[in-house]
């Protein structure tokens, strides 16, 4: 069994790629820890900075804004930060770049063959916790696809953030695989790209909890 930040009790739970107010309010009833956007224009999930700003003004303290950026340019990164609490890297930004973000921020690496995720938790030495999400050619992430957890090393210099195809069927053997920080999911909790549902992201959370005893 690995242990990638279970010690803080329970696993937090991130629902991602939120687009609506509603979807908004329901992650929060539901009782997730953090919420995500994508700032990213090429996601069927994007938000532009009016709606981040109207969407995130909805999220109460306690539960985490975090935004996500696929190699943004620094002024996007500044106009949208105002609005957020955490900044999720998901492109090829170079530990540089994320070192002079504004918040606090993690980085996401995609489990690539041949990937080096000791070399990265040293480089991205900033990184409040490193995002382990699928690899798939050409696309960034949300790919809705696992990959093989057995790969993540069984003591990492950072928290582990679990992403990549995981749903309310498959999140509990994922934790007791890794025991991650947190799990962070996207499209196992939709019924339509970029609208999330109710009953899955109760359905998600329920299966944490029970994985959590
Ligand atoms: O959701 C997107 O469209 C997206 C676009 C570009 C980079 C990352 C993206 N999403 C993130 O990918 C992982 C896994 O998503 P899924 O659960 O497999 O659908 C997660 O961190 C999403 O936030």
């Amino acid at each position: 069994m690995l242990e990638h930040g279970a010690a803080l009790g329970r696993t937090r739970v991130k629902f991602c790629g939120l687009t609506r107010p509603e979807d908004v309010d329901a992650a929060v009833a539901a009782g997730a820890d953090a919420l995500g956007f994508v700032l990213w224009p090429g996601s069927k999930r994007a938000v532009g900075l009016e709606r981040l700003a109207a969407l995130a003004a909805r999220v109460p303290a306690f539960v985490t804004r975090v935004g996500l950026f696929v190699d943004p340019d620094e002024a996007l990164v500044a106009r949208a930060a105002e609005h957020l609490d955490l900044l999720q890297f998901h492109g090829e930004e170079t530990p540089a770049f994320c070192a002079a973000a504004p918040r606090p921020w993690i980085k996401a690496l995609r489990m690539r063959d041949g990937l080096d995720v000791h070399a990265a938790a040293r480089d991205y030495i900033g990184a409040r916790a490193l995002l382990l999400d699928a690899y798939r050619p050409g696309v960034p992430g949300g790919t809705g696809e696992t990959f093989d957890w057995s790969r993540i090393p069984a003591c990492l210099a950072k928290p582990v953030i679990l992403a990549g195809g995981l749903t309310p069927a498959n999140v509990a053997e994922a934790i007791a695989a890794v025991r991650p920080l947190a799990v962070d999911v996207s499209g196992g909790i939709e019924t339509a790209p970029g609208i999330k549902g109710g009953a899955e992201m109760a359905d998600f959370l329920r299966a944490v909890r029970h994985a959590d005893g």
